[in-house]
């Protein structure tokens, strides 16, 4: 390492990363996002979570923790697998698990890194396919730019400015051993 630069394999190519938002910073910008939900959604029982696989399922479920631990609430959360609504790969297997009636409820759609917006476009079509809900907002944990769709985030925990040859990579936890946030590129 060298200024906390270090090099690795990313999609099978060497890319100089480096860390730019550390565990404490992580954790502050979630429980910030968790006071903004509690502040603009004022019928509590009509949320629900909805975290999309991969990581966005686990910022989805520390949400969902963070509520109970500042307001004593049970907010149902499911996990939505987007894959087979996307507009550039096969239809596979749907491996979403929501459990809850979607139809009147308020989503709060939760990932991880916002970029061109296309996995969200499929997220709001899959979420359309299970009901209708009253009404959906998106909290994302980063939010790099570079939209290809009239899609914005409701709830932003970092906006990191970035090329578009660059690549924003979380780390959870839960999947990867650590929480920790990196900017990748080739040069
Ligand atoms: O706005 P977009 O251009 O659609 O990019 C954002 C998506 O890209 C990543 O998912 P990825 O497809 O890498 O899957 P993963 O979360 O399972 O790693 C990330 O988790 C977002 O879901
Ligand atoms: O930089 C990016 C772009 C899309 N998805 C990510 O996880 N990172």
């Amino acid at each position: 390492m060298d200024g906390g630069i270090f090099y690795s394999k990313i999609k099978g190519a060497y890319m100089k990363q480096k860390e730019i938002i550390d565990e404490i910073t992580m954790k502050r910008a979630i429980t910030r996002i968790t006071y903004e939900i509690i502040e603009r959604n004022k019928e509590m029982d009509k949320l629900v979570l909805v975290g999309i696989r991969t990581r966005g399922v686990y910022l989805a479920q520390r949400i969902q923790e963070r509520l109970k631990q500042l307001e004593g609430l049970d907010i149902p959360l499911g996990e939505l697998d987007t894959k087979p609504f996307r507009d550039d790969k096969q239809a596979e297997n749907d491996t979403s698990e929501i459990d809850v009636d979607v139809t009147g409820k308020d989503i709060i759609l939760v990932d991880d890194v916002l970029y061109t917006g296309r996995t969200i476009r499929a997220a709001i079509d899959g979420l359309v396919h299970l009901g209708r809900p009253a009404r959906v907002q998106l909290a994302v944990l980063v939010d790099r730019g570079h939209r290809e769709l009239p899609i914005r985030a409701d709830y932003v925990g970092k906006n990191i400015p970035t090329a578009h040859d660059e690549e924003i990579i979380v780390q959870m936890t839960e999947h990867d051993g650590q929480d920790s946030i990196l900017i990748a590129s080739d040069n």
